[in-house]
C-alpha cells in the first residue's frame, strides 16, 4: 500500500533523508521515530505531497505519487493527515469538521460517512458541540475520524498525542490502533515517543544521521537493534567493555567443541559466546575491545549468586523497580527487578547476567 523506493529529500543544498527504503502492506501500522530534527516532518510533508522529491520514488496503492519527475496533486493523493495540533475549525460543529473533506459528494451521502467516523471514534453524543466544548483527547478523535471519513488510502499520523498528557496519550493511542486495525487501515505515524511507537506499530523506522537506520518490529529494534545509535535510542539499557577471547580447550565450555563457536566474549559479568554472524562479518578477531549491550531485564536480581553490587540508584516504577547499580569500577549497571525486591539505595544484592540476544559494537 506504501512503498517508498530509494527517496532522497533536501531543503536546498542540506540533505535531509537519503536512500529511504521502507513499505506497508494493506492494513499495517508503520511508525517513523527519531530525534528531533531527523527528518521526520520532512517525511511526512513528501509523502502527503507539500514536498518535492529529489531522488527515489513514492508510491500509494501501486501508483507513484512522487519522484523526481512526478507531483500528484495533494487532493488526488487519497491521503487523510492527522495533525500535531488536530487543526479543527472552531466554529464548525464536530458533524461539519468531520464532513468537511467529504464535500465532493452528495450531502446525505457525506454526512453518513462523517456520522459512520464519528461514531467509529466513539463520539456520537458529540456530533453538534464544538471543538472548545471538547477535552484534548475528544478532540484527537474528532481529528482522527475527519481524515478517516474519506476511506484513504493510506492514513498519515503527525505526532498525533503529543499535546496530551502521557496517561491518556497512552489509553489513547492503543484505542486508535484498533480503531485503525478494525478498518484495516494503513497507516504511518511519525514521533519522537518510544512507547507510542511501541503501542501502535507493526514496523518501526528509525531516523538518524539522514538514513533510515532498521526497520522492522519493536521486538527487532529492542532487542536486535542494527546499530549502535538504535541500541541506544530505543529502550534502556547500558554498554559493558568486553574482550573478544579464544579458548583452546573445552574445559571452560560446555559447548561442543567446534572450532568457529571457540570465539568468546568476556565481560566482568561472565562469558557469552560470540554469535556466529559476528564471525561470518568478520566484525571482530581475537584481542579486541568491545562492548556489549546489557538491558534492565538483562540482569537478573539472585539472591544466591556471588557477584553482588551495590545500589547507587533506584525508580520505583509498580510493579519493578529500575536499579542502578555499581559493580567494581562500573557505576552505570540498570537491573530491573521485581518490586517485592526492594534495595535501599547503599545495599547489596546478588545479580546475574542472563543474555538472550548477544549485541556487541567495536569500540
Ligand atoms: N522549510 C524548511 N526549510 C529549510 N530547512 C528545513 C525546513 N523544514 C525543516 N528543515 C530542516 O530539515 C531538518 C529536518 O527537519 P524536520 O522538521 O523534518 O525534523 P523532525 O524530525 O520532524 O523534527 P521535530 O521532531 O523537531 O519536529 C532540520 O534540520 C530542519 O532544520
Amino acid at each position: 500500500m506504501l512503498d517508498i523506493t530509494n527517496l532522497s529529500l533536501s531543503y536546498g543544498k542540506q540533505n535531509v533523508l537519503q536512500n529511504l527504503t521502507i513499505s506497508l502492506s494493506q492494513g499495517e501500522i508503520g511508525c517513523i521515530l527519531g530525534p528531533s530534527g531527523c527528518g521526520k516532518t520532512t517525511l511526512l510533508r513528501a509523502i502527503a505531497g507539500f514536498k518535492s522529491v529529489q531522488e527515489g520514488s513514492i508510491s500509494v496503492n501501486g501508483t507513484i505519487v512522487s519522484d523526481a519527475q512526478t507531483e500528484m496533486p495533494v487532493a488526488k493523493r487519497r491521503i487523510g493527515v492527522v495533525f500535531q495540533d488536530f487543526a479543527l475549525f472552531p466554529h464548525m460543529t464536530v458533524l461539519k469538521n468531520v464532513a468537511y473533506g467529504l464535500s465532493k459528494l452528495a450531502k446525505s451521502d457525506s454526512l453518513k460517512l462523517a456520522e459512520q467516523a464519528i461514531e467509529l471514534v466513539g463520539l456520537n453524543d458529540s456530533k453538534s458541540k464544538y471543538p472548545h466544548e471538547l477535552s484534548g483527547g475528544q478532540q484527537q478523535r474528532v481529528a482522527i475520524a475527519r481524515a478517516i471519513a474519506p476511506k484513504p488510502d493510506l492514513l498519515l499520523l503527525d505526532e498525533p498525542f503529543s499535546s496530551l498528557d502521557p496517561e491518556l496519550r497512552e489509553r489513547l493511542s492503543s484505542e486508535i490502533r484498533s480503531i485503525i486495525k478494525q478498518q484495516n487501515i494503513t497507516a504511518l505515524l511519525i514521533t519522537h515517543d518510544q512507547t507510542e511507537a511501541f503501542a501502535m506499530a507493526d514496523k518501526i523506522g528509525v531516523l538518524h544521521d539522514h538514513q533510515c537506520q532498521q526497520w522492522g518490529t519493536a521486538y527487532d529494534l529492542y532487542h536486535e537493534p542494527a546499530t549502535e545509535f538504535i541500541a541506544d535510542f530505543v529502550g534502556e539499557g547500558v554498554f559493558i567493555p568486553v574482550t573478544v577471547v579464544a579458548y583452546e580447550n573445552d574445559e571452560e565450555s560446555t559447548i561442543e567443541p567446534i572450532e568457529e563457536k571457540r570465539i568468546w566474549l568476556e565481560t566482568q559479568l561472565g562469558r557469552f559466546l560470540l554469535p556466529e554472524e559476528y564471525l561470518t562479518s568478520g566484525t571482530f578477531k581475537v584481542g579486541d575491545k568491545a562492548k556489549m549491550l546489557v538491558r534492565p531485564d538483562d540482569l537478573r536480581h539472585q539472591d544466591e549468586s556471588v557477584m553482588k553490587a551495590r545500589v547507587v540508584g533506584r525508580s520505583f516504577r509498580g510493579a519493578h523497580i529500575l536499579y542502578r547499580l555499581s559493580l567494581n569500577e562500573n557505576d552505570g549497571l540498570l537491573c530491573l527487578a521485581p518490586s517485592h525486591h526492594d534495595h535501599q539505595i547503599g545495599e547489596s544484592f546478588g545479580i546475574h547476567l542472563e543474555v538472550e540476544h548477544v549485541i556487541c559494537f567495536p569500540i
